[in-house]
């Protein structure tokens, strides 16, 4: 069994399964979620805005995080009844802190010492899955897509598998053609930025203050019109775009007075319109829908509005938890990187060559 530890861009913790795979299949064992400790998602988010942060408190992230995660597998663990030995390695993605793919320097960056989780578990430990596939000229993201395949491989028709975490990002999964992938822009990011900024809630449960908003087609278009939409794949983005900062940037530009309810039912339809636009060039299909966007009732429905030839749906239609399919991806990889097998897919991510991905730590 292989445990996935997944804490995406939303920082709204951290998801975690215990799984196993053959060459053909995955068994999902157990699965849970579970918060940050409150000072710890503070210095998170603090960071993901921008603060300014000495090395000695970079350091202490970096420890609290990998000391978290620990804790967290070794809870996992005691909750279901399993052993350090049950487990052949944990595939831990990190937290990502800072994405800038592109530029004469380019760099990822996820925090939580992998050491810290071996050796407080027991138990090998993958981590720093992006690099080795920046190193060779890619964006290092999304991984998700070679997982997307080996889930939901290709049959007749074309599936597109949707996550709308944080950001969002599109695996097409068509027959006798290769994979495309790359993120879309925002998923739910924004939309929790603006509520949390106005009601002071980490998130708009089922779409409920957006529905009651009006979209403004002026504004929508207006963010519609920002340069990474027009960029071509292989592309990836993070907070370092779409952030509180670049909506008060499209506001201030658009110099209308707009009902704080209005923005957020444009946010929403500004994340559903920019992915309808990518989602459109490839025809028509099934669109599976992971990620807590999925759980985004009034989100979902304007995404079947916006696609009437495609068949819209979440993962969990198609029997995948679409709440834990990250961290089954990363415990999936961990699988492949002891395996000694590539978990990158090149085309994808614009690397030169697919590649064994992640670092292996030891507890002993
Ligand atoms: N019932 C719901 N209604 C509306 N939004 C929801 C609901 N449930 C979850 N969400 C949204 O989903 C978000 C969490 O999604 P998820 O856990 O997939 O993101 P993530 O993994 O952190 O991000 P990423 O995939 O970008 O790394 C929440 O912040 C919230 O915006
Ligand atoms: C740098 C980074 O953490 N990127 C995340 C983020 O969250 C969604 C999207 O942007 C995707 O590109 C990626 O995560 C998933 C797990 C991936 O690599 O496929």
């Amino acid at each position: 069994m292989y445990i996935g530890i997944m804490s995406g861009t939303s920082l709204d913790g951290i998801d975690m399964v215990a799984a196993s795979f053959s060459d053909q299949s995955v068994t999902l064992h157990h699965q849970a979620e579970y918060p940050f400790p409150e000072t710890l998602k503070e210095k998170l988010i603090a960071l993901s805005q921008g603060a300014p942060v000495t090395l000695e408190e970079f350091g202490t992230i970096d420890h609290f995080l990998g000391k978290t995660y620990a804790e967290t597998v070794n809870r996992f663990l005691a909750e279901n009844d399993l052993k350090a030995h049950d487990i052949t390695a944990i595939g831990c993605h990190g937290q990502t802190v800072f994405h800038k793919p592109t530029g004469p320097m380019p760099f990822t960056m996820q925090l939580g010492d992998a050491n810290i989780i071996a050796a407080l578990t027991g138990i090998t430990t993958v981590a720093d899955f992006r690099r080795k596939d920046m190193a060779l000229g890619g964006q290092g993201a999304p991984l998700v897509p070679a997982f997307h395949q080996f889930l939901f491989g290709t049959d007749a028709s074309t599936k597109v598998v949707l996550n709308i975490g944080g950001i969002a990002n599109i695996s097409v999964l068509t027959p006798n053609q290769s994979i495309v992938g790359y993120d879309t822009g925002p998923g739910n990011m924004l939309m929790d930025s603006w509520i949390s900024e106005h009601k002071g809630k980490p998130y708009d449960k089922d779409g409920a203050w957006a529905s009651i908003g009006t979209v403004n087609q002026a504004l929508l278009n207006q963010m519609l019109s920002d340069g990474y939409f027009a960029q071509p794949a292989p592309k990836s983005t993070g907070r370092e775009l779409f952030h509180r900062g670049w909506l008060e940037a499209q506001l201030n530009v658009f110099n209308k007075p707009v009902n704080p309810e209005d923005v957020q039912a444009t946010l929403l339809a500004f994340t559903v319109q920019s992915i309808a636009n990518d989602v459109l060039r490839f025809g028509q299909g099934e669109l599976l829908v992971c990620g807590g966007g999925a759980r985004n009732q009034a989100l979902m429905a304007a995404l079947k509005t916006a696609l009437p030839n495609w068949q819209v749906m979440a993962t969990d239609e198609k029997g995948v938890n679409g709440d834990s399919l990250e961290a089954l991806a990363f415990a999936w990889l961990a699988h492949q990187a002891l395996e000694g097998k590539p978990g990158n897919l090149p085309d994808v991510t614009g690397a030169s060559r697919s590649c064994r991905l992640g670092a292996i730590y030891y507890p002993d």
